[in-house]
C-alpha cells in the first residue's frame, strides 16, 4: 500500500505522469525498478540497495494487504522490518546525496519518499523517486489520502490543497485549479456549493465551505530596481504562483540547486492588476452578502511592504478595498430602510484602540450575538461615501504608522474598519436583518534584522510577529481539526474568531513582493496563505434575521427618514462651512498679497525696516489694522468687503444650526410622543426609545461640550481644526515621514504637518467625490 506523497507527485509530473487524476490512484501494476535504473544510469552499491529496496517494497505491499486481512503479528513484523530498511535508506540517501553533489549536473535530481505505512516514514527524502509514485495504486486508505491532501493536490474542491512542490524537472504539467468558492448570496447557496463540489457538511444555516485566498504581486520598487533585484515570481493561468530560489553567488555548494515552488490559489493578481480588479474578484461578493445579512470579511496578509495598505486603502488616485467596498454599498444601499454604522480600531502593542476616538484601551468581550466585540468601541452611523471617507480620513490620521528600512511609510498595528448594515423591512412583517464587513489591513510580518533595531521598532516588531504567529497558530490548529483553537493567545485572533472560525464569508489577499532579496518573506506569505485554504469556516447560508416581536415600522420608518433629513442637514452645513473656509482664505490672501508687491516695497526705505515695522505690528496685535492704515483705499474697500461677506457668511450659519438644533427637538418630541402612545413593554418600542434617548443624550453632551469650548456639535465633525501634532494623511501614503509624538504618546505617521489641509484630502469632504470614485471604478 503505498504512500503517495510530495515528493512522488512531482516527480510523477517530471516524467509527464501528471495527468494523472491526483486522489484517485492508477490501477495500472507499479513498474519495476528495472526500468527506473535504466532511466537513471547509476550503478554500485547505492543503486543495488536501491534495487532491492524497491523490491522489498512490492512484497512487503502484498504480504501486508494479507496481513491487514490475517492478523496482526505478522504486520508488526513486517512494519518493524520496513523501519529497519528506512533506516538503512536514510543513511543511503545522505551518501546518495553527496555524491549528487560531486556529480553536479550529471545526474539529475530526483526526490523520493520514504514510504511506508507508519505515518513517520512517510518523510521526505532526496533521492530517485520509486516508480509506485509515478503510478499510484489503487490501495489508497484513510493514511495515504491524509497525506495526499498536504501534498500539491489541487482540484478536488474544498478539500484540495497545496503545499509547495519543490520542483526540479522544468516545464511542469499545468496544475488542475482549485473550484473557487462562489461566496453565498442566497438561500439556495448550499446547493451552488455543493455543486461546485465544496464540502457540505454543513447544518440548515452554516454550509462548510473554505476562505478564499487571493495572491497580489505588487510591481518591483524603484529601490529594489536599484538594488538589482530580479523577479523571482512567476504567475501561470492567473491561479499559480512559481517562485523561484536563486543560487547566491557565494554559495558555491548549492550553486546549482536553484529551485522552484508551485502554489495554486483562487485567483493570482499580476502587478499589472488594477484596484478595482482586485475589489470585482475578491471582496464584491461579500458586499452584496452584507447587504443581505451575512457576515464577510477580508484581511490583507503579507511581509512588510508587499502592499497590503495599498491594497486596503490605496491612494487618492487608486482608492483601495475599503473604499471601493463603500462605495459599492452605499451605491447599493437605494432603499430608505437600511442603515449603516461604521467602527474603525487598531490594534497596537497588543492594546485594542478607538481610532475615531483616541483614548484609553479597549476590552474585547465575548457576545453571544455579535461575537468578539471591542467595549466602547464609537460606532458612527453614516448616510454618504464622503462621510466614510472623512471618518477613514480621521481614523488613519490616528493609526500608529512609522518609516522602516523596509518601508518608509510602515503600518505599526492591525487595522480594523467594521460596517454593520442593518435592514428593516417596511412591508409590515418587521423583518431586522443585520450583516457585518470587517475590512482588515495587518501590519507586515518581519524580519527584526529587515526592519529596524531600535528598541521601540523592536518591541512593535515583536508584537507584530507576536500576533500573526498566532494567527498562524490558529490556522494550523483549524486545519487539523482541533478541538482548542488558541485564539486568546493575541488581540487580533480573539477579533478574528468569528471570521476564521465563526460563519463568515472570508477572504484573504496575501501580498507579495516580486524581488528575490524578499524571496524568504514571500515564501512565508505563501506557504501561510496556502495554508488558509485548508480552513473550514461555516458559510453562512441564512441571513442574521430576526423578526421583531411586535410590528411598528411606522416609527422605525420615521425613525429612518429623519436620520436621512439630518443627514442632508448636515451636507448643507457642510458646504456652508466650505464657503466659510475659502471666504477667509480668500481674505487672508488679500491682506498678504499687497505686502509682497512691489510697489508696496517702494513706500519702504529698506527691506530691514521693513521688516521691523511688521513685527513691531505683530506684537502690538494689530497687524492688519497698521498696515491696512498705510494701504491704498482700494484694498481698504475689498477688506471690509470680504469682512462682511464672512460675518454674513457666520450669521446665515449660526441661523442654521439653530435652526437644525430646532428641527431635532420637534422630531425628538414628535417621535417620544409616538413612543409614549405605545405599551411600554413593546420590544421595538423600546429599541427605538433607546435611539431616541441615545441621540438626545448626544445633543446634550455636545451642547455641553460646546459651552466648555469642545468641538462636538455636528457642524464642527466638517471643520478642519489645525493639527496640532504633525500627522500622516489618509491618502499620504508614499511620501517620506517623520514622525512626531501624538497626544497619547505614540508616534503616528505625519507627512501633512501643521498645515492646512491640502487640496487633495480637502477633496474627500466634497460631496462629488463618491462619483468620482465610482467613475474611477467603471474605468
Ligand atoms: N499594487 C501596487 N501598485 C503600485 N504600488 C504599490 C502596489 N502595492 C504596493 N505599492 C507601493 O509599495 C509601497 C509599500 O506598500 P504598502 O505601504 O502598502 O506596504 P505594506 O504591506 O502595507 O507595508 P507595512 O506592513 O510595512 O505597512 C508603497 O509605496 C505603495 O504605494
Amino acid at each position: 500500500m503505498p504512500v503517495v506523497t510530495r515528493s512522488r507527485v512531482s516527480a510523477a509530473r517530471g516524467d509527464g505522469a501528471g495527468a494523472l487524476p491526483w486522489g484517485s490512484a492508477s490501477a495500472a501494476p507499479a513498474p519495476r525498478h528495472v526500468a527506473s535504473q535504466s532511466h537513471h544510469n547509476h550503478h554500485g552499491l547505492k543503486e543495488k540497495l536501491r534495487a532491492l529496496t524497491q523490491d522489498y517494497e512490492q512484497q512487503k505491499q502484498k504480504q501486508l494487504l494479507a496481513a491487514s486481512q490475517g492478523g496482526g503479528a505478522a504486520a508488526r513484523q513486517l512494519r518493524q522490518s520496513i523501519r529497519c530498511l528506512n533506516a538503512a535508506q536514510v543513511a543511503n540517501d545522505e551518501n546518495a546525496e553527496e555524491e549528487d553533489e560531486e556529480d553536479g549536473g550529471r545526474v539529475a535530481k530526483r526526490r523520493y519518499d520514504a514510504f511506508g505505512l507508519v505515518p513517520e516514514a512517510a518523510v521526505l527524502r532526496e533521492n530517485v523517486a520509486p516508480p509506485q509514485a509515478r503510478a499510484p495504486s489503487n490501495d489508497s486508505h484513510a493514511v495515504v489520502l491524509a497525506r495526499q491532501a498536504k501534498d500539491n493536490v489541487v482540484g478536488r474542491g474544498a478539500n484540495a490543497m497545496s503545499c509547495p512542490t519543490k520542483k526540479t524537472v522544468p516545464a511542469l504539467p499545468v496544475l488542475p485549479v482549485p473550484t473557487a468558492r462562489k461566496l453565498s448570496l442566497g438561500g439556495a447557496v448550499g446547493g451552488k456549493l455543493k455543486a461546485a463540489g465544496e464540502v457540505g457538511a454543513g447544518t440548515a444555516e452554516t454550509v462548510e465551505s473554505r476562505i478564499l485566498v487571493f495572491v497580489r504581486l505588487r510591481p518591483m520598487s524603484r529601490k529594489e530596481k536599484e538594488a538589482g533585484s530580479r523577479s523571482c515570481v512567476k504567475i501561470v493561468n492567473r491561479k499559480e504562483v512559481s517562485l523561484t530560489e536563486f543560487a547566491s553567488e557565494n554559495d558555491y555548494l548549492r550553486l546549482k540547486r536553484v529551485r522552484d515552488s508551485q502554489f495554486c490559489f483562487d485567483s493570482v493578481f499580476p502587478d499589472s492588476t488594477t484596484q478595482a480588479e482586485v475589489y470585482s474578484t475578491s471582496t464584491a461578493d461579500l458586499v452584496e452578502g452584507v447587504l443581505q445579512g451575512r457576515n464577510g470579511t477580508v484581511f490583507c496578509y503579507g511581509a512588510t511592504g508587499a502592499g497590503k495598505t495599498y491594497t486596503m486603502l490605496g491612494t487618492m488616485e487608486n482608492p483601495g478595498v475599503m473604499v471601493l467596498a463603500i462605495n459599492d454599498l452605499f451605491s447599493k444601499v437605494t432603499q430608505r430602510n437600511y442603515s449603516i454604522k461604521l467602527s474603525y480600531l487598531e490594534i497596537y502593542n497588543e492594546t485594542v484602540r478607538d481610532l475615531l476616538s483616541p483614548g484609553s484601551p479597549l476590552n474585547l468581550r465575548e457576545d453571544k450575538q455579535q461575537g468578539t466585540v471591542a467595549a466602547g468601541l464609537t460606532q458612527r452611523s453614516v448616510y454618504s461615501t464622503d462621510e466614510v471617507m472623512e471618518l477613514l480620513q480621521k481614523g488613519n490620521k490616528n493609526r500608529t504608522t512609522e518609516p522602516t528600512r523596509v518601508n518608509e511609510t510602515s503600518s505599526r498595528s492591525h487595522a480594523v474598519l467594521q460596517v454593520v448594515v442593518e435592514y428593516r423591512s417596511l412591508d409590515g412583517t418587521n423583518l431586522k436583518r443585520v450583516g457585518k464587513l470587517s475590512l482588515i489591513d495587518l501590519a507586515g510580518s518581519e524580519r527584526a534584522l529587515a526592519t529596524d533595531q531600535r528598541t521601540l521598532r523592536s518591541i512593535e516588531g515583536a508584537n507584530i510577529n507576536r500576533s500573526l504567529l498566532a494567527l498562524s497558530s490558529c490556522i494550523n490548529a483549524l486545519v487539523e481539526g482541533k478541538k482548542h483553537i488558541p485564539y486568546r493567545n493575541s488581540k487580533l485572533t480573539q477579533l478574528l474568531k468569528d471570521s476564521l472560525g465563526g460563519s463568515c464569508n472570508t477572504v484573504m489577499i496575501a501580498n507579495i513582493s516580486p524581488s528575490h532579496l524578499s524571496f524568504g518573506e514571500t515564501q512565508n506569505t505563501l506557504h501561510w496563505a496556502d495554508r488558509a485554504k485548508e480552513i473550514k469556516t461555516k458559510t453562512q447560508t441564512t441571513a442574521n434575521e430576526e423578526v421583531l416581536d411586535q410590528p411598528d415600522s411606522e416609527t422605525a420608518v420615521l425613525v429612518l427618514e429623519l436620520q436621512r433629513e439630518n443627514c442632508v442637514l448636515r451636507e448643507q452645513l457642510a458646504k456652508q462651512q466650505q464657503k466659510l473656509l475659502i471666504a477667509e482664505a480668500q481674505l487672508l490672501a488679500s491682506k498678504t498679497l499687497p505686502q509682497q508687491s512691489p510697489a508696496r516695497s517702494s513706500h519702504v526705505s529698506t527691506p530691514g525696516s521693513t521688516q521691523r515695522k511688521t513685527r513691531r505690528s505683530i506684537v502690538a496685535g494689530n497687524y492688519f489694522n497698521t498696515t491696512d492704515s498705510k494701504r491704498p483705499t482700494t484694498d481698504n474697500a475689498q477688506v471690509r468687503e470680504l469682512q462682511r461677506k464672512v460675518k454674513t457668511l457666520e450669521s446665515e450659519m449660526d441661523k442654521m444650526k439653530k435652526e437644525h438644533i430646532l428641527q431635532l427637538k420637534q422630531k425628538d418630541e414628535f417621535i417620544r410622543g409616538l413612543i409614549n402612545r405605545k405599551a411600554p413593554n413593546n420590544c421595538e418600542e423600546a429599541t427605538v426609545d433607546r435611539r431616541v434617548v441615545t441621540r438626545a443624550s448626544l445633543r446634550k453632551a455636545q451642547r455641553d461640550a460646546s459651552a466648555t469650548g469642545e468641538l462636538k456639535s455636528p457642524s464642527h465633525r466638517f471643520t478642519s481644526p489645525a493639527p496640532t501634532a504633525k500627522k500622516r494623511t489618509f491618502w499620504d501614503i508614499g511620501g517620506n515621514s517623520p514622525s512626531v509624538l501624538a497626544a497619547n504618546g505614540r508616534k503616528t505617521r505625519s507627512h501633512v504637518a501643521t498645515e492646512t489641509p491640502k487640496k487633495g484630502s480637502s477633496k474627500l469632504l466634497q460631496p462629488g467625490f463618491a462619483r468620482q470614485i465610482s467613475s474611477h471604478r467603471n474605468i
